[in-house]
Formats: C-alpha cells, structure tokens, sequence
C-alpha cells in the first residue's frame, strides 16, 4: 500500500478551512497532519512533517505563510485571495531556489467556475462588449472576488491577442463607482448579499444578442473536489502554477 499524504490545513477554522479538513480526513489516501489557526505556530507544520500545506486564511496572512512553506520544502495549495503581480513575481523567485517545491495558486477551486472562465476567454474575442458581475455572501473579506479578477484578466488578454478593442463606453457617470471598477480595462461588478455564497455572470453583448456565462457554487462543498486534486498533484508540478485550469486537460 503506498504512503498517506500528509496535509496540513491553514486557516482550518473558517468557513472554506472547516470543509478542507473534512474533505482531506475524508481522503482514503491522505492524513491530516495539522488544522491550524491565526494564533499557532507555523513551525507545527514541520514539526509534524507536513508535505503539503492547504491555505485558505486571509489575504494579509497568505504570503507570509507560503513562503514558509516553501522555505521548509513544503509544498502549498493556495485558495486564498491576494496574490498580485507584485506578490506572484516575489513567490516565483523564491520558487526558483526551491526547483523541487511545487505552490498552486487557485482563485477558484469549483470545476463549474474554472469551465466557466474558460468559456469566457473564448467567447470574448466574438462580442462587442463584456462585463463582469461577481455576487457573495455578506461576510466576504475582499472585493471583487479573486476569480473575477484572474477572469476580467483572462478575457482581456484574450480580446488583445485577436486584435479587439475594449468596448466604448461613453456613459458619463454622475456618481462614483456607478460603472464598478475597471479590471484590465472590463468592467468588474461586486454584490454582497445575505443568503449567497459564491456566484459570477459573465455577460457578453453585441447588437441584438446577449450570451451570459454563469456560474453558481451553493456550498464550500464544491470547492472540495478542486482542493483534493490540488493537494494530490502540487507536488508533481515543480514551481508556480496559476489556476486550477494548469491541473486539468480542457483542451479538445
Ligand atoms: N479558491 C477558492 O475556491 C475559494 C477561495 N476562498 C478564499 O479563501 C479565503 C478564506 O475564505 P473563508 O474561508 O470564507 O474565510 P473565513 O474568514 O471563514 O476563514 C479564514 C480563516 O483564516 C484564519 N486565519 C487568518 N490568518 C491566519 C493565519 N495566519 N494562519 C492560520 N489561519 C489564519 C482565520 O482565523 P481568525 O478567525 O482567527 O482570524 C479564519 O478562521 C478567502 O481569501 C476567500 O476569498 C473562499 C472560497 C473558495
Ligand atoms: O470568499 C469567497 O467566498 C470566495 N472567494 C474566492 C474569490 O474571491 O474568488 C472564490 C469564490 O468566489 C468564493
């Protein structure tokens, strides 16, 4: 019989933390190591010889605890939101003293989402305009949402590398913030509402036609799966991968 993995789970108390520790204790082929809060020690994951580390804690603690991880050849599966450009660049360095440590860096673990991203990308060279509309619960640290950001990118790139222009927009608004916030150039649109959990519409127009790309994730459930095969792969792909996408075979 092969090895358990053992996994450690940060921020195991939270809302995405609670549901990783009983996926993983619920994986036939992984032990749980250490569930581990704001207040303990970082040290505990070597201590109990943690392999991979699961990160869903607060944009303002994530950094410092991948780079942990990484220092101490452990690899890390990161949910959590905050990594920019600046932040990204910083972890590849690291990384590159470190050519066997593997770090995923997910903003959304859902199969749904990353399919839908994906669809996004590829319809937004078709249409004249898109815009993005990302809706959470209440309680949610940051805005917008990781995977709107990582998804306005996404089909930015996609429209610049067919040659299409950002749509013209000559709405004049009279109150800030009207038209949401501009993300590569699309506009991004953020609800936070009682009742939701994580929700994203991509809506894409041009004249006389709508194509809206939607995608609802209803409990922390359904990142689940996404967060078991990052803990099962991270250590076979070396370096920094970006999305979830990087896992899977969506081609053809
Ligand atoms: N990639 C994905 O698919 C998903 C990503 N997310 C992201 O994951 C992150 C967590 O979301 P969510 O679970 O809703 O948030 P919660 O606020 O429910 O949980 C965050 C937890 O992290 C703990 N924490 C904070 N700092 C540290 C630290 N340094 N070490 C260990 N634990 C720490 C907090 O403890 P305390 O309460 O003591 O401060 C809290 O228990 C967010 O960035 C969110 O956007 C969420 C859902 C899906
Ligand atoms: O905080 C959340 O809840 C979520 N965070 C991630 C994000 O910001 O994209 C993923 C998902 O949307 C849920």
């Amino acid at each position: 019989m092969s090895e358990m993995l053992k996994v450690a789970v940060l921020g195991a108390r939270g809302r995405m933390g609670t549901a990783a520790v009983a996926a993983i204790e619920g994986a036939p082929d992984m032990e749980l190591v250490a569930a581990l809060g704001r207040s303990d020690p970082l040290d505990t994951l070597v201590e109990k010889g943690a392999q991979v580390v699961v990160d869903l804690t607060v944009p303002t603690s994530t950094e410092a605890n991948v780079r942990f991880a990484v220092e101490h050849g452990i690899h890390a599966v990161v949910g959590t939101t905050g990594w920019d450009a600046a932040r990204l660049a910083s972890l590849e360095k690291l990384l590159a003293g470190r050519p066997e440590t593997g770090v995923l860096i997910a903003p959304n673990f859902a199969l749904g989402s990353v399919l839908a991203t994906r669809f996004a990308q590829q319809a937004a060279r078709y249409f004249d305009s898109v815009e993005i509309i990302e809706l959470h619960h209440p309680r949610k640290v940051d805005a917008p949402s990781g995977t709107a950001l990582r998804t306005a990118q996404l089909v930015a790139k996609a429209r610049a590398d067919a040659g299409v222009p950002a749509a013209p927009d000559a709405t004049e608004t009279t109150l800030v913030g009207a038209r949401g916030a501009r993300v590569s150039g699309i506009p991004v649109h953020s609800v936070r509402l009682a009742g939701l959990v994580a929700h994203q519409e991509v809506l894409l127009g041009s004249e006389g036609e709508q194509l809206t790309i939607r995608h609802d994730s209803f409990n922390h459930d359904s990142f689940m799966p996404g967060v078991l095969l990052g803990v099962r792969t991270v250590s076979n792909r070396p370096g920094l991968t970006v999305g979830l996408d990087g896992y899977l075979d969506l081609e053809g």
